[in-house]
């Protein structure tokens, strides 16, 4: 679904993600790891378009321009982020509207003409916000202003957002970030029931060992912008490189 190739991206002398490289396929959730500063978020920004990249993308085989943010949106990728972005004066309900794409009418007479099949696919839009809302738990608080929710409802009311925009793959920048246990397993389980109903593909930018150990069929580990490991996650835990990029390398004087 998602074939990234020798992404970098530098910031002035800083290398942030140095030549990575990673592949998403169908129906797979692969986690991306790595220390705090390691270019994970970096890494994400760069797939889609919100900082100037080098490398290749390809979505579906088909090749992505690089660094024009909504281009890969276009093409069926769909991101959350670190900290949920949320409107706070618009309803819950609202808030999942946002997503769509808007009518591409330029005149009067065009909305005019159309005017039975828009009110049709309108009806449609609200219907679907609304399952959004029910399959990640919120459709009691549909018309509640977004500013009401607590942290974990304003993460449950973002992926609704995503959802309704059916992606085919999906990059989630550390969505269990500030969650309690009960919230991830819930998270873990909603996420494991989009998948098995067909839903998208995963990349899983992540901190919490066993969310993603529940989650992820591969891992990618970054340490300083460039991959240092890669694997199936048991694999990736027992790799010496990794546990030296998590603990730092321990010197024992004799
Ligand atoms: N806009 C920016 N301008 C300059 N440097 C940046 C910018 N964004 C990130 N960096 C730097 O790039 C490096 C990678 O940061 P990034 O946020 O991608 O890491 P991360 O692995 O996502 O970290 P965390 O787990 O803490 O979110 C860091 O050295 C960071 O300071």
């Amino acid at each position: 679904m998602l074939a990234a190739r020798d992404i970098r991206v530098r910031f002035g002398g800083v290398v942030a993600v140095d030549k990575v490289s990673l592949t998403v396929r169908d129906q797979e959730i692969v986690g991306l790891i790595g220390p705090n500063g390691s270019g994970k978020s970096t890494f994400i920004n760069a797939l889609t378009g919100l900082v100037p990249a080098e490398g290749s993308v390809e979505v579906d085989g088909k090749p992505v321009t690089l660094g024009r943010p909504g281009a890969v949106a276009r093409m069926g990728v769909l991101r959350t982020f670190q900290t949920p972005q949320v409107h706070d004066e618009l309803t819950c309900l609202e808030n999942v509207l946002v997503g769509l794409p808007e009518w591409n009418l330029r005149t009067l007479g065009a909305a005019w003409l159309r005017r039975p099949s828009m009110m049709r696919a309108e009806r449609g839009r609200w219907r679907g916000a609304y399952e959004a809302l029910e399959f990640t738990g919120l459709a009691d608080r549909a018309s509640a202003q977004a500013g009401e929710l607590s942290y974990g409802e304003r993460r449950r009311l973002e992926l609704a957002r995503v959802y309704l925009g059916k992606p085919a793959t999906l990059l989630l920048d550390e969505p269990a970030a500030g969650l309690n246990q009960v919230e991830s397993q819930n998270l873990v389980r909603l996420l494991t029931e989009w998948r098995d109903a067909g839903g998208p593909a995963l990349l899983l930018v992540e901190h919490k060992i066993d969310f993603l150990e529940e989650l992820c069929h591969r891992m990618i580990v970054l340490e300083l912008g460039k991959q240092i490991a890669a694997g199936e996650p048991a694999e990736v835990w027992a790799d010496p490189r990794v546990m030296d990029a998590y603990l730092g390398s321990v010197v024992i004087d004799a």
